[in-house]
């Protein structure tokens, strides 16, 4: 079997230019180098505005490095590309449609909505919505909300999936359930997955390593590797542990 979704991160490297006459330029991430395998799980955490969405996003191919270069699949990455889904913080819904035309969307631009009815039905179940394909997102929780978002991405069966703190805004009970519907989801789908946190707790719990990032410009500092099986418990000392080790390697703890 061929396995799909490597990504090879070569000495990134991003410089924004100057917003104003008088303002400098901006480095957000500096020398990045990294190789994740097929079907990982990568978290990203790093200080607010260190540079973690940016590197998020030239992996998406929504920004381009200044120097260096991302390879899906030792392929170059230079634009977007529904190989490589994407979920925002916020999840984006049309307000005006149905959970199921939200879900739809994607494949309606590709004008594949034909005899699609099924799939879509299926991604709506898989994200765990099913007894809502006719709601719209006003009588949807943020959760509700953030798995459409989810189901419209899944829906072009991309080989990577992107998170950008995708549930940032959501309270803490919603947010457990929601982490282990991903867990099911990715290893379901075997999906290569990078996703931007500041949580630390969310890190451990979701990922097999977790990348650790100085303050801007981000610079890959320690790539801590989380050897638990799932599921994992939050209260267990090896998770705690990993978690202090996260810690650490961002300076919060000595
Ligand atoms: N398009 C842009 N033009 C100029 N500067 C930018 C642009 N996008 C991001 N930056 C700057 O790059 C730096 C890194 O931003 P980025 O959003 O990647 O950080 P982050 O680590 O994801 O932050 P947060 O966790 O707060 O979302 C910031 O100083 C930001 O102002």
């Amino acid at each position: 079997m061929v396995e799909t979704g490597k990504i090879n991160l070569n000495s990134i490297q991003k410089i924004f230019p100057p917003r104003s006459e008088n303002a400098s330029e901006v480095e957000a991430v500096h020398q990045v180098s990294a190789t994740i395998k097929p079907g990982e799980f990568i978290a990203l955490i790093g200080p607010s505005g260190c540079g973690k969405s940016t590197l998020l996003r030239m992996i998406a191919g929504l920004e381009l490095p200044t120097t260096g270069g991302i390879l899906l699949d030792d392929e170059i990455v230079t634009a977007p590309s529904r190989e490589r889904g994407f979920v925002f913080q916020e999840a984006n819904l049309y307000p005006w449609l149905t959970v199921e035309d939200n879900v739809a969307f994607g494949l309606k631009i590709n004008n594949k909505v034909k005899n699609k009815k099924a799939e879509i039905q299926q991604f709506i179940e898989l994200v765990g919505l099913k007894g809502f394909e006719k709601s719209y997102p006003y009588e949807l929780s943020g959760g509700m909300q953030q798995r459409v978002s989810l189901a419209r991405t899944l829906i072009n069966y991309p080989k990577v999936l992107l998170l950008d703190e995708p549930f940032g805004a959501l309270d803490a009970f919603t947010r457990m359930r929601i982490h282990d519907e991903l867990i099911k989801i990715w290893q379901e789908r075997k999906l290569t997955t990078v996703m931007v946190t500041h949580d630390v707790e969310e890190a451990v719990y979701l990922a097999d390593r977790v990348f650790a990032m100085t303050p801007r410009p981000a610079i890959l500092k320690e790539i801590i590797d989380i050897d638990l099986p799932h599921n994992r418990h939050r209260e267990s000392s090896e998770f705690i542990a990993l978690k202090t080790k996260v810690l650490k390697a961002l300076n919060f703890q000595d």
